[in-house]
């Protein structure tokens, strides 16, 4: 995807985006015109200029692209001005506010959605089920928790077969295990029907996981545009958060009964880590196997990722990896790459500030898999971490 967007006072923005990333994720800090943004995708800004380009192919340009024949309607690249045209893709925007139709129940609200389905449309019951909402089907809707209110939401967007789908905070609502039920359904429904799906969120660890590339707003500006890990090295290069988060990809090792506990565990270049969850498997999306932790019913080919908070990372210069020295189950041997000094940090939350004080970013780097950890300056003195040193990170997973 591709796309050039102005808006007088609060957007200026452009980014490139390989179009074989399905899942898009926008962050940033508060104000920077990420909702502003999506808006205007979605062409809800009658004061933006707009060139979008959602499913070109390769690094065509929007200005000599044409609308090739084989690709004519949706896949076709085509540039349009909110001003005066459509999208000339069928577009989903669901908002942390579910706007959900408050005359008709639940039922009413999802066949009203179906009314005007596009080819991409889900069945009603799988909608229902996938977003956790089918005992809510008669229910009215001032009677729904903010939750389920925005459950109900996105199962309408879904009913309703948008081509892109967009969500602003749209699961800000749930609890973390049903949000992550529920982002696990939706990129393999996207996946399964070629929906793009772009989200706009504050949680570094469902934009890590469940996104193929992301997006990083500044100030009404794409700040850094690519892969998960090259806008999360920014992310914690410049402390746009005060958590960054990592994500370690590899095998993951199917369930036996020589290893009767609750883990799932994952074999990270020959290094086993134990997670108790959120582990999704690369080819989930493209299978209908619908298996506890999302796993892959082909253990060969099962690949999982997990999420590493730079929090839950601590460094060990003791590089005895193989020796159990400590409660903390994984261990991954590491050098140091970078440190990131508490001076180069902009925490975007001012109370951050002061907590982060005392505290760096350590870059470390496994096997071409990047790790970080947020340990005190004094640990950084003690232990003379320094560029190219040897260590092991210890680390827990949720
Ligand atoms: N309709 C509007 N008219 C004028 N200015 C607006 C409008 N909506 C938002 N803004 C301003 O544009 C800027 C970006 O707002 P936007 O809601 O896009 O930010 P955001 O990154 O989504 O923030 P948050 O994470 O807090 O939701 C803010 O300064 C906001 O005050």
């Amino acid at each position: 995807m591709e796309f050039n967007i102005s808006l007088v006072n609060r957007i200026s923005a452009n980014a490139v985006l390989p179009d074989s990333m399905q899942v898009v994720g926008i962050t940033g800090p508060s104000g920077a015109g990420k909702s502003s943004l999506l808006r205007a995708l979605a062409g809800f800004e009658p004061e933006a200029t707009v060139s979008v380009n959602w499913f070109g192919e390769g690094a065509k340009s929007i200005a000599t692209a044409k609308a090739g024949s084989a690709t004519k309607t949706v896949n076709a690249i085509k540039a349009y001005n909110a001003k005066n045209a459509l999208a000339p893709v069928r577009v989903g925007l669901v908002f942390q506010q579910p706007m959900l139709f408050p005359h008709v129940n639940v039922k009413g609200n999802l066949a009203l959605a179906q009314r005007h389905a596009g080819s991409k449309a889900l069945a009603v019951e799988h909608a229902l089920a996938g977003c956790e909402c089918e005992h809510l089907l008669h229910k009215s809707i001032d009677s729904l928790s903010g939750g389920e209110a925005q459950r109900v939401a996105l199962a309408r967007a879904l009913v309703n077969g948008p081509d892109v789908l967009m969500l602003d905070e749209s699961l800000s609502a749930l609890d973390a295990t049903l949000r992550s039920k529920i982002l696990r359904f939706l990129v393999k429904t996207c996946g399964r029907l070629n929906i793009k799906l772009i989200m706009v969120s504050h949680d570094v660890q469902d934009l890590a996981l469940f996104c193929d590339g992301l997006i990083l707003v500044e100030d009404g500006a794409v700040d850094a545009a690519g892969s998960v890990a090259y806008v999360m090295a920014k992310i914690a290069s410049q402390g746009s958060v005060e958590n960054p988060c990592a994500i370690l990809e590899g095998e993951i090792i199917p369930h036996s009964d020589d290893f009767p506990h609750p883990f799932t565990r994952l074999n990270v270049s020959g290094n086993i880590l134990y997670a108790k969850a959120t582990v999704q498997s690369d080819n989930e999306r493209n299978t209908n196997n619908n298996t506890e932790q999302g796993l892959d019913s082909n253990p060969r080919q099962a690949r999982g990722k997990i999420a590493v908070f730079a929090s839950e990372v601590s460094i060990d210069t003791n590089t005895q990896v193989n020796v159990p020295s400590s409660s903390i189950l994984n261990a991954l041997p590491c050098e140091v790459v970078k440190i990131y000094y508490p001076e180069t940090l902009q925490y975007n939350n001012p109370q951050a500030n002061s907590q982060q004080l005392q505290t760096a970013i350590v870059m470390l780097s496994h096997d071409a898999q990047t790790l970080y950890a947020r340990v005190s300056t004094l640990s950084i003195e003690r232990l003379k971490l320094e560029p190219g040193l040897s260590v092991v990170a210890r680390f827990k997973l949720q």
